[in-house]
């Protein structure tokens, strides 16, 4: 149990509430150009952002421990760091050094999974998004222990390609798929029988999270263990000809299964198999996880169930130790501020609906699935439709918001937290208008939270986990506009690195901080903002506040 936080003799709390409010994926754009969140009509933020203290807070790269500044932000690195108050080395980087250090190959794990399949003579899988978008994965790391494989006499590798599309260019997956084809070839040429078996877009099959849509799991445990699917004799193949029939973008793709003869799938899974899901990153990851390791699976029928030997790319969830083998371990997040406020015997609330429920718990606490404090901490999840969001953009803005005003007329709690995913969830569709639509939606309300917060005397702290409503067309690296074959504005579907906003809404302030904010600071910093205004000292070794107290 940590000890509890200590007065901070410079600020007497408000009467109410302190509510932290992420606007997932609002960032401020670099480029007019596809800028939704400049484009909006948002009359109340853009009211707050003229009125109130406000900072940038950088929300990218090593800000949020990515392994450098060319890496865009994401929601699990930064809800990490607005959670702990700190920046760690993130999975990202963490399996970098372990690929390019060769502790991975050095560890139990490796040799287990590889010991196993020359024992038996069987095969090694490797099942993961299949491009280098560094959230959740990254090709680079999949290519390493496949020659790694090699070099240590594995026989047959079979590669199950979640398509992107989402983290990368949205219709990018052949420029992955290709070159790999080649490198696999050149394998194959010294003896070896390394193939891509099966594969899909990654919002259609294997990568649901937070329980939305298991069928999306269902479906992909279909193409990569049993091999049951539309049968093709390319990745390559599979994807020209379902992007014609279906027109859709990489991420949207329909699973599809290798096969030589047209009738054998080459990569269905069988006993004594090992196979490794190369994601890092833990939400989409938990689901397949428990379809591998579940001795009794409720959400689907998994019908014939391999006895394979099951490893992650690492620990998905401290609390669940999921999955039983991992390759690197994770980062130790650690003194998380929820774990300070229970400490401290603060009631807290946290609410979003399903697609972002685990960001505002489980990334918020470490990637911890339980909680703290069972009667300090109160978590509400709306559950979200199962639909696209482009056509639904305001998804479940105003039942969230419901739940906040209730939370903060209750009087319960002291601290309350929320997503909005619409800035994001929208954003990754692509669709200009349907953001438009979202940030309108978003505007009507934090306009009546900002009102319910200032009837009770609270405070209302707007930022953001990373860019992406702000960044939804493409540019070129001079910042040209990119147009795609009609001629219209290529459309990005992936975040980006901008910062995002820190806006201070203190309607019963009494002028103890300056209006000028702190500048130069990462989303790290909103813990400590947070404990700060509720009249506490921010704990050790946390990054700064952005008040200037006078
Ligand atoms: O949808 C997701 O999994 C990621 C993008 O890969 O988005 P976010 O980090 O905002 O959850
Ligand atoms: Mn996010
Ligand atoms: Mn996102």
């Amino acid at each position: 149990m940590l000890e509890a936080l200590k007065k901070n003799p410079k600020f007497t709390p408000r009467r109410g509430p302190v509510v932290l409010c992420i606007l997932d994926g609002v960032g401020f754009g670099k480029y007019a150009d596809g800028d939704a969140v400049l484009a909006a009509h948002t009359p109340e933020l853009d009211k707050l952002m003229k009125e109130c203290p406000m900072t940038r807070l950088k929300a990218h790269g090593t800000a949020v421990g990515m392994p450098s500044d060319d890496d865009m932000g994401n929601s699990e690195v930064g809800h990490n760091a607005i959670g702990c108050g700190r920046v760690f080395s993130q999975g990202a980087k963490l399996v970098e050094e372990a690929v390019e250090t060769g502790k991975l190959f050095e560890g139990e794990v490796w040799k287990k999974l590889v010991a196993n399949v020359k024992e038996h003579n069987s095969t090694l899988h490797f099942l993961g998004l299949f491009s280098d978008g560094n959230v959740h994965s990254n090709i680079s790391h999949l290519k390493a222990m496949v020659l790694e494989a090699k070099k240590e006499g594995v026989k047959r590798v079979r590669i199950h390609a979640l398509l992107d599309g989402r983290d990368v260019p949205e219709t990018s997956a052949l420029d992955y798929v290709d070159p790999f084809e080649a490198f696999l070839a050149d394998i194959n040429k010294e003896g070896f029988d390394y193939r891509i078996a099966s594969g899909g877009g990654r919002m259609v099959v294997t990568m649901d999270r937070y329980n939305a849509n298991w069928d999306m799991v269902r479906k992909g445990w279909e193409v990569h263990v049993h091999g049951n699917g539309d049968l093709y004799k390319t990745a390559h193949e599979a994807i020209e000809d379902l992007r014609k029939k279906t027109g859709a973008i990489d991420q949207d793709l329909p699973p599809f299964v290798i096969s030589d003869d047209g009738k054998t799938p080459v990569g269905a899974m069988k006993d004594h198999d090992s196979v490794i899901y190369f994601n890092f990153r833990g939400d989409r990851s938990l689901e397949i996880t428990k379809a591998f390791e579940a001795d009794k699976l409720d959400e689907f029928d998994r019908g014939f169930r391999p006895d394979v030997m099951y490893a992650g790319m690492m620990e998905y969830d401290g609390d669940l130790h999921a999955p039983k083998l991992y390759l690197v371990n994770p980062p130790e997040i650690d003194r998380t501020m929820d774990e300070y406020l229970c400490a401290t015997g603060v009631n807290q609330f946290a609410v979003s609906e399903t697609q972002k429920y685990g960001h505002v718990t489980y990334f918020f606490n470490g990637n911890r699935s339980d909680k703290f404090d069972d009667k300090l901490d109160n978590y509400m999840e709306i559950r979200s439709d199962v639909v696209p969001f482009e056509q639904r953009p305001w998804m479940k803005s105003a039942e969230i918001t419901d739940a906040v005003i209730e939370a903060i007329e209750s009087g319960k709690f002291r601290m309350i937290r929320l997503n909005f995913p619409n800035g994001d969830m929208v954003g990754h569709t692509g669709s200009m208008d349907a953001v438009l639509v979202a940030m309108g939606a978003l505007d009507l309300c934090v306009a009546r939270i900002a009102e319910a917060v200032r009837k009770a005397g609270g405070v209302l702290v707007i930022s953001a986990d990373h860019g992406n409503a702000d960044d939804m067309y493409e540019h070129d690296k001079k910042g040209n506009l990119k147009l795609d074959k009609n001629g219209a504005p290529a459309r990005k579907t992936s975040h980006s690195l901008n910062p995002v906003p820190c806006i201070v809404y203190d309607p019963a302030s009494k002028g103890e901080y300056s209006d000028e904010l702190k500048t130069g600071l990462g989303i790290s910093s909103l813990a400590a903002t947070c404990i700060e205004l509720l009249g506490y000292e921010a704990p050790e070794g946390y990054d700064p506040s952005v008040l200037n107290f006078k």
